[in-house]
């Protein structure tokens, strides 16, 4: 499903260059629960732009879905990634200015759908994760653990085959990161969505299929 062939990826600024990643090579089965763990500032976060087609390698190949990605276009990259991949960031990352439903609507504004249709896919994603009562409220209004819920139905609305996300329990206390791990769990289970997640927590990354452990922006483990 993901594929990445002898991947560095190097930072560069006027006066520093910076080595993120080296040499990795690795290969996420369609329907694989994978986590990334590693110390601060391995590249665990580079790795998933990477998979995720938000930034491009310095070397080597990804490959999503048996397609070659590095030469594509802006446009069909951003159209291949809107329709495979969905994310979910540590800090949730939602409109606060927006209603719960109208972010969860977001990823769909890029689609040919009628404004019904988006309501619909939109409501049947919180419904989902335990938000269907919760649909009017704004950002601000819910806990931490209902951020992430929402954000997690703005990753599922347009049903991608991948999700990648980046701690997503990072800010969460034991018992809603363990709700939002239950989700993550039973959309891989019964949607058969492969997930890749970066975790600093060894007890959620214990719940996945395989753990990739990085050091140096070299894989270890
Ligand atoms: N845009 C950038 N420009 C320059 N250097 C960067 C950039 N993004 C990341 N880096 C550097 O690349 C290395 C890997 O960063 P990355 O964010 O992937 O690490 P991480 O393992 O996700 O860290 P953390 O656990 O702290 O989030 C670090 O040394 C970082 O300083």
């Amino acid at each position: 499903m993901i594929q990445l062939n002898n991947i560095e990826k190097v930072y560069r600024t006027d006066t520093i260059e910076t080595q993120a990643l080296n040499n990795i090579s690795l290969h996420v089965q369609k329907g694989e629960f994978l986590s990334i763990m590693g110390p601060s500032g391995c590249g665990k976060s580079t790795l998933l732009n990477l998979m995720g087609l938000l930034d491009v390698p310095s070397k080597g190949d990804i490959l999503i879905d048996q397609q070659v990605t590095q030469n594509m276009a802006d446009t069909k990259m951003a159209r291949f990634r809107n329709s495979r991949i969905g994310f979910i960031f540590q800090s949730y990352h939602l409109i606060n200015d927006l209603q719960v439903l109208d972010n969860v609507e977001l990823p769909l504004l890029y689609r040919k759908s009628t404004a019904k249709e988006r309501r619909e896919l939109a409501t049947e994603a919180l419904v989902k994760v335990g938000l269907g009562n919760r649909i009017k409220h704004f950002p601000t209004q819910l806990s931490g653990g209902q951020r992430q819920r929402v954000a997690i139905a703005r990753a599922i609305v347009g049903r991608p085959q991948i999700i990648l996300a980046d701690e997503p329990t990072g800010n969460l206390d034991s018992a809603m990161g363990d709700e939002i791990m239950n989700i993550l769990l039973d959309l891989n289970k019964t949607d058969g969505t492969t997930i890749v997640m970066v975790t600093h927590d060894a007890n959620m990354a214990e719940r996945t299929h395989r753990l990739v452990r990085l050091f140096d922006g070299s894989q270890v483990q």
